[in-house]
């Protein structure tokens, strides 16, 4: 220990002592007493070894509340009580706890009263987190310190780091397999985490890493999946979800990746795609749209034609590398329904067809469709599609029903109103934040990309092989293949 002969350089040392064994929580009171003791000048050699001896015994106490589970254990119990969530002869018993230092989590096991399910708790979700959550604490960090400038102001600065107060953000997931598991993080979910060009080389070849969740990253991987359902409220990140999956699949298999954009929001959202040589149809209104479909389907009878007459059952065992990916922002504006100008309600009726072969046919042909609205209504997402769309990304939505049609089940209108957070869902739900790709990236990946060739003359090549031609009897993909 090192001691200064002024006051001042007593009181920082008294200070930094107490800052160090408070580096996690601090107790108040103890806090006070101790500053408002040595402000009033009795500070001093004997002072310090005394308080030392005590901040020792602070530290021992410190310890014990933080690895102690009896705080929010004890909440638990309180909660579910409160709720009601107990039988006349029984309640709800804590039979193990697991800290997961490296998952910041504490994970509670309960045997349930007979006659319950995870549902009941499931239900009240919302009541046990308000109630892990109901106070803001001193919570004093080392990182604080980094900032400190050394000048006259030093006490007033370590002042407001040991003052200052944080509101708990504890986050929690329930699951049941035989005892019921409620795993307490210290913190949920950040309100964004942008994806870093690094991560690029993370990823197996067709592998996207759409966001994180408390637990871990949820990554898609289209050599598995095929169809993904994108819903969310206007301005919740569904085109952010696009551009990541476009951008990510374009660096990773530039030689392999085609693509299909049809953006009925006007072409905004995808001009920056258009020119690039991976994309086979850019379509912005109804009319290109169905133009833009027959060419894929066209196609995907072609690949069939080729796997029939050479005995493969699909793509993969075929050992051909090209997937083709059919992208609909705004697939709502496709919907017939509601559509008062005879003409364009046979062409979207068209389209809606051509869409549910795709979707019911596509997968063994290489063919993904990513089909993506902010109005998901039965009447947009028809249960044809939606039966093959097996991956669904539900970003907030304003009713339990829009979140039906895309997940099967409410959730993602209870989601927090933050642009990016979404309920992921494959075999089951899980909450993530999408990652936020920024524009630089998209950019930098799509620059070299860039064709001047006007792309009419490639896909119509491609698309009247068979009405130009009889020798060449497939398309580009079974070519290069
Ligand atoms: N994952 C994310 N993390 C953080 N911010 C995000 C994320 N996704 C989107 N945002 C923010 O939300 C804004 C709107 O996102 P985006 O354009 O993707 O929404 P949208 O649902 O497609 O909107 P619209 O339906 O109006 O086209 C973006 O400009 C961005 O600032």
């Amino acid at each position: 220990m090192v001691y200064h002969t002024t006051m001042n350089g007593i009181k920082i040392i008294n200070y930094l002592q107490i800052l160090y064994f408070h580096s996690s929580y601090s107790y108040s009171f103890i806090v006070q007493l101790y500053l408002r003791y040595i402000k009033r000048g009795r500070g001093g050699l004997l002072f310090s070894l005394v308080t030392t001896g005590s901040m020792l015994g602070v530290l021992g106490f410190s310890y014990y509340k933080k690895t102690n589970f009896n705080n929010d254990n004890d909440k638990i119990l309180k909660i579910a009580e409160n709720c009601g969530l107990y039988t006349k002869t029984e309640k709800m018993k804590l039979y193990r706890r697991n800290y997961n230092k490296k998952g910041n989590y504490t994970e509670y096991v309960y045997k349930i009263p007979l006659g319950m399910e995870l549902e009941d708790f499931k239900s009240k979700i919302g009541k046990f987190k308000d109630g892990l959550n109901n106070r803001s604490v001193r919570m004093i960090k080392l990182k604080d310190f980094k900032g400190l400038t050394f000048d006259s102001t030093i006490l007033k600065q370590l002042e407001d780091i040991i003052y200052s107060r944080i509101q708990l953000s504890k986050e929690i997931e329930m699951e049941y397999d035989g005892m019921l598991k409620i795993r307490v993080y210290e913190e949920g979910l950040k309100s964004e985490y942008r994806f870093k060009e690094e991560m690029f080389k993370e990823l197996k070849k067709w592998e996207v890493p759409l966001g994180v969740s408390l637990q871990r990253v949820i990554k898609i991987d289209f050599d598995v999946a095929s169809h993904v359902l994108i819903g969310g409220a206007t301005d919740m990140g569904k085109s952010n979800v696009l551009n990541l999956i476009t951008t990510v699949l374009l660096h990773n298999n530039p030689n392999d990746v085609e693509f299909t954009l049809i953006d009925l929001k006007g072409g905004l959202e995808f001009s920056k795609y258009e020119h690039i040589k991976q994309v086979k149809n850019f379509a912005t209104n109804a009319d290109q749209a169905k133009e833009a479909l027959e060419n894929v389907k066209a196609d995907m009878t072609n690949t069939f034609e080729f796997l029939r007459s050479k005995g493969f059952k699909n793509v993969k065992q075929a050992k051909i590398k090209k997937r083709h990916f059919v992208i609909i922002d705004e697939a709502a504006e496709l919907a017939s329904d509601g559509e008062t100008d005879k003409e364009l309600k046979k062409v979207k009726i068209e389209c809606e067809n051509l869409i549910k072969d795709i979707a019911r046919r596509g997968r063994a042909s290489g063919l993904k469709l990513l089909y993506c609205t902010q109005y998901p209504t039965v009447e947009t997402v028809s249960s044809q599609v939606k039966r093959n769309l097996i991956a669904r990304v539900c970003l907030p939505v304003d009713t339990a029903t829009a979140s039906s049609v895309v997940l099967d089940e409410g959730g993602a209108e209870k989601l927090p109103l933050i642009q990016g957070r979404a309920i992921f869902k494959r075999h089951r739900k899980t909450e993530m934040q999408c990652y936020y790709m920024d524009d630089e990236i998209i950019d930098k990946v799509i620059t070299p990309h860039i064709t001047f060739n006007p792309r009419s003359e490639e896909s119509s090549v491609s698309h009247n092989f068979e009405k130009k031609s009889t020798s060449r009897k497939y398309t580009t993909i079974i070519e290069k293949a």
